[in-house]
């Protein structure tokens, strides 16, 4: 290969879209994670679980960018997080959607124009591109046109959640975030929402990294499971290898009472 022929060809996308090394999470003199590893391999649809407080918001902030790293490394789509420019980063949020555990929808906003409010952002699509883009994303998460038009305070828990994932869908992102998708769903919903996301992620080959506390979820639609523990990332893998675990959170989590009827709801 020629000199020009190496120039001309494009850096290979990276494999590892997310790659945490060693990380340190403080607030003040509380640790919240030391020496963390984790990555996610792209295709990967990933559950983050541990007990309330072991810091998976806060990993999934310093994931995004919204929370500084006390210490330690975090590569997103193979850069590293502390030297990206700014059209890295804006790179970055253009690649990925989110669905916060709340929807943070804006209240204002009718349900086509939060699901808008990505491409108004980061595009310079015509006016009516933006809407056809937006009403076919609500199409794709199963509301119907008639939402087009309510404020969130008029849709219930199920439906904010949907329009939630379809603004996190707009941009037709690579990596999708998720706090706790299921939580405050009853069960029904919460199975069909589960359905929905991996049924996205296998036709649009998504890489998710969903944080839950929902074991039905983590056996509906993960590939594999990182469990914080211990201020740290104490294994990953798939749910069923995770049953054989030895560590004592991961056993009372999967094979105690509420463990026992996770898996028998598989
Ligand atoms: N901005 C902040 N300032 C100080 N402490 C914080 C801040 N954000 C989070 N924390 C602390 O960090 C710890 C981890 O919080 P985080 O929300 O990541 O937990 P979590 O694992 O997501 O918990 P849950 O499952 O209950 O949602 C908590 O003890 C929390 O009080």
């Amino acid at each position: 290969m020629s000199a020009v022929e190496a120039q001309a060809k494009p850096a290979p996308e990276p494999e590892r879209l997310i790659e945490v090394r060693g990380l340190l999470s403080q607030f003040g003199e509380r640790t919240i994670h030391e020496d963390l590893d984790l990555d996610v391999e792209r295709g990967e649809v990933l559950g983050v679980v541990g007990g309330s407080g072991t810091g998976k918001t806060v990993l999934l902030n310093t994931i995004i960018g919204l929370k500084e790293p006390e210490g330690g490394t975090v590569k997103v789509l193979g850069h590293d997080r502390a030297d990206l420019s700014k059209e890295q980063e804006a790179d970055f949020e253009r690649r990925t959607g989110i669905l916060f555990q709340q929807g943070a929808l804006f209240s204002s906003l009718s349900v086509i124009d939060n699901v808008a409010s990505p491409l108004v952002e980061h595009t310079r699509l015509s006016k009516d591109v933006i809407r056809e883009l937006a009403e076919m994303k609500i199409a794709m998460v199963g509301l119907k046109p008639e939402a087009h038009h309510l404020k969130p305070a008029e849709l219930s828990g199920g439906m904010r959640k949907r329009v939630g994932l379809a603004r996190a869908l707009a941009l037709d992102p690579e990596l999708l975030f998720l706090d706790e998708p299921t939580a405050g769903l009853d069960p029904i919903g919460a199975a069909a929402f589960d359905d929905l996301i991996r049924q996205l992620s296998d036709d649009l080959g998504l890489t998710v990294f969903m944080i839950t506390h929902d074991l039905d979820s983590l056996y509906a639609i993960t590939d594999k499971v990182a469990v914080l523990a211990d201020k740290h990332v104490v294994a990953k893998a798939p749910v069923q290898e995770l049953e054989k675990s030895d560590h004592p959170w991961i056993r009372e989590y999967f094979l105690g009472p509420r463990g026992r009827a996770g898996k028998k709801a598989a």
